[in-house]
Parts: C-alpha cells; structure tokens; sequence
C-alpha cells in the first residue's frame, strides 16, 4: 500500500473576480524509501500540490489518503494529529527560530508528539542523525550563526525527529550555493533510501530533480511524469 495516496484532487482558489486552478484533477502514489521530485514553472501549483499532500489544505475534489487513511473522514484533531505523526516540512527560508539554538529548534515537533520518547532517545537520534549531516558540532550554536546549509541541515532533522515517515520539501536548495545543494541533497536521499522515508522534494533544479527516483511535471495544475 502507497503510504501517501493522492488521487484526482483539485484546488481552486478565488482571487477577487476570478477563480485560480491552482491543481488539476492531480493524482500520485508515493511509497516508503523513495525521493519524488516535482518540478514546473512558477505559480504551476507545486506549493498547493504540496500542502494538499500534507493535508494542510482541504481539496475541492478528490482525495488523500494517509498510509490507507481517507483524510476527508479525519475530524480536524485527527487530522491534526495524523499530520504531526506522519509529516515533515522543509521549506527554502528554512523556518527556524533565530535566537535558539540548533538543538531547541529540532527539539519543537517533540513539544506536540503523542508519542514521546525519553530526552536521552531523542538525544540519540538527534546525535547520530547531526554526525551522518556533519553538524555534530552546531547543535550547541545560535541559529542566527549558522550558514544556509547548516541551517537547511537542521531543518532536516527537524523534519525526521518524531519519526515523520513523509518528508515534504518545498525548494529545499532554493537559497543555496552548489556544495550545500549537494549535501541537502545527499542528506534527503540518505533519509529515503537508508531510512526509507518517503521524500516529496518541489524544486525548480533540473539537476535536483536528476537526482531523485521518479520525476513529475506539474503545468498550470496538472501532473504527469516526466523523464529529464
Ligand atoms: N491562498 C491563495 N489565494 C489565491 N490564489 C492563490 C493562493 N495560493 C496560491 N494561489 C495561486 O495559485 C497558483 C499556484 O500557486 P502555487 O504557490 O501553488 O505555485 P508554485 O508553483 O508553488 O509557484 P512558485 O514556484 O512561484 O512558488 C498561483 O496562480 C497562485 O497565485
């Protein structure tokens, strides 16, 4: 079973006079272990394809199933819940809290989990994931003195510290040089093939998305594979 299922979902937002379809009648299966990229021109409706998988937003028709579970049926604190367990964001301006530290800003899904686990796991997880990214030494540090690719590298273990198994990254290269955009890259391939996450990446990097196991074009809202 696909552990997320979108299937014919469309958005349509009303800008005052007229309507935007932001995504057409979109479908995909997304499975454990891989890295899915989805690329398009700007204002093609990735950020909104995004948010609908990540059950954000509400469709205007169709649906989205989390590992089997029809989100329309989910009461908004099962919702809620099921988005916390399941998904991690990623986003380009990294979304962190500047004046805590790497390890304070990783730590704040674990504030709103159900499932807790001792600060000593959490300090594990933290630790192995932090050498594997090479920011062992930064977790101690300020935000605000960090570099983009530190920054991104925290945010990826924040994405994946209560376990999320989807990991959804909305232009995670977007604000760096090419040595960072590799080693997000690397990072974010690691966690869906070692760790078999499922990884969405929406970037408009055609060398990103070269790098990913399967590659979808998304044009004025609709979806379909591409090969690059
Ligand atoms: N809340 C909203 N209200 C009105 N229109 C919206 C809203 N959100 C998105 N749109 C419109 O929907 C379309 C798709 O937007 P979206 O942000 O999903 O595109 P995108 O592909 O992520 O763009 P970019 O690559 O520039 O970030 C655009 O025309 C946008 O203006």
């Amino acid at each position: 079973m696909a552990l997320l299922s979108v299937q014919n979902v469309s958005k349509t937002f009303k800008d005052h006079d007229y309507r935007v379809h932001a995504v057409r009648n979109a479908s995909l299966e997304v499975h454990r272990g891989e890295m899915i990229a989805i690329i398009g021109p700007s204002g093609s409706g990735k950020t909104t394809l995004l948010n609908l998988m990540g059950i954000v937003v509400a469709p205007d028709s169709g649906e989205v199933y989390v590992d089997g579970q029809k989100a329309s049926d989910m009461s908004d604190a099962v919702r809620c819940r099921i988005r916390n367990q399941y998904f991690g964001y990623i986003v380009q301006d990294f979304a962190l809290i500047e004046e805590d530290t790497s390890m304070q800003n990783i730590l704040v899904p674990t504030l709103y989990s159900k499932h807790k686990k001792s600060s000593k796991e959490y300090r594990e997880i933290i630790n192995s994931m932090a050498e594997k990214l090479q920011i062992a030494d930064k977790l101690k540090s300020t935000v605000k003195h960090l570099s983009g690719g530190e920054r991104q590298r925290v945010a990826i273990i924040r994405s994946m510290v209560n376990d999320q198994k989807i990991i959804l990254a909305d232009e995670p290269t977007g604000s760096l040089d090419k040595d960072n955009s590799a080693i997000v890259i690397h990072c974010l391939r690691e966690l869906a093939h070692d760790l078999q996450r499922a990884v969405v990446i929406v970037t408009h990097d055609p060398d990103v998305a070269r790098q990913c196991d399967r590659t979808f074009l998304l044009a004025d809202g609709s979806l379909t594979p591409c090969a690059l």
